[in-house]
């Protein structure tokens, strides 16, 4: 079952689901990519707000079409994608949150679904790559981010959003010999952020490198690392220049184009994705949809590799 015709009905009608695709109720309760929103923002540092990403998204979606030249493939038709809701996780208890998410993560990946996941904000990642590495072992991280997220704690707290992959490393659910930051820029706490990160086995792409060397490398390089493991990838919209996703929570100057991210994600289609997440999404501070439409294009573009590769192994 695809998406609303919007030849036939307005594609500003009805309430929004992503890209105007079926409800997961409506295919059966089973797909074989289900986009989830987690409206969940309690680990922020500074701006919030990322609670209201998922909707956001949800709504720049409705203007997606169902062929993507740029993969040669209609990815709704190629595979069950459908719209799986909200998980909802308890903004007040960051703790029983990670534990709802986690455990919404084991019935849609238990189901033998993929997710695309829309945040809130970058905590969630944490739950999820648990999720994962259950069914797959540690998976390989291709995390594109202006920041880190390897910190170790904010006012004490283990799950923020400026450290879910230093508690993924901790846990043993990455692939230590392919993990990569992309986009990557701007002030840190000291020099200790960079060699804590190295030791954790990450590889850094800065922003920086995107512009100088070219997508088509970058991502060639990135597909060398990676190889053939199960592969997540983690998508912090402020990977972007603020003049391309001005609706997030900690915006830093100098960042990758929209044009460049998805280039680079376009470059990566023949790898084994087996989930992904769109995070830091915050309406509230965008204009005009800029970001919210460069979020939902980017899901897209992670929709279209699953699908295609579920149909490649269907054959
Ligand atoms: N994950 C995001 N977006 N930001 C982390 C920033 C952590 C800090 O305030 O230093
Ligand atoms: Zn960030
Ligand atoms: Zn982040």
């Amino acid at each position: 079952m695809g998406p609303v015709d919007s030849s036939r009905i307005p594609r500003y009608a009805g309430p929004a689901t992503f890209a105007r695709l079926p409800r997961l109720d409506e295919v059966g309760g089973r797909t074989d990519v289900a986009v989830v929103g987690v409206p969940f923002d309690t680990g922020v540092s500074y701006r919030p707000g990322a609670r209201f990403g998922g909707n956001a998204i949800r709504e720049a979606s409705r203007l997606l079409r169902p062929y993507n030249p740029a993969q040669d493939a209609s990815p709704f038709a190629l595979a069950q994608v459908a719209d799986a809701g909200d998980i909802a996780a308890n903004p007040f208890n960051i703790n029983e949150a990670v534990e709802t998410i986690e455990a919404a993560a084991d019935d849609l990946l238990g189901s033998g679904a993929r997710m695309m996941t829309l945040g809130g904000d970058h905590t969630i990642a944490l739950p999820l790559l648990r999720s994962v590495a259950k069914k797959h072992g540690p998976v390989a991280l291709l995390h594109f981010d202006a920041h880190l997220d390897t910190w170790d704690t904010y006012f004490g707290a283990e799950y923020t959003h400026g450290t879910p992959f230093r508690r993924a490393v901790e846990e043993g659910i990455l692939d230590t010999s392919a993990l990569s930051h992309v986009g990557t820029r701007g002030p840190l706490y000291g020099k200790k952020d960079l060699t804590d990160d190295e030791k954790m086995g990450f590889g850094i792409v800065t922003s920086a490198d995107v512009y100088r060397r070219g997508a088509d490398e970058i991502a060639d390089q990135l597909r060398q690392r990676i190889g053939d493991r199960p592969l997540y990838i983690s998508i912090d919209i402020d990977c972007l220049d603020p003049a391309h996703a001005p609706g997030t929570g900690t915006p830093e100057a100098g960042g990758m184009t929209s044009r460049e991210l998805l280039e680079i994600l376009r470059g990566l289609a023949s790898c084994n994705l087996v989930s992904a997440d769109v995070v830091e999404v915050a309406p509230a501070y965008d204009h005009a949809e800029i970001t919210a439409v460069a979020a939902s294009h980017t899901a897209y573009e992670l929709t279209t590799i699953m699908s295609r590769q579920i149909a490649d192994a269907r054959g």
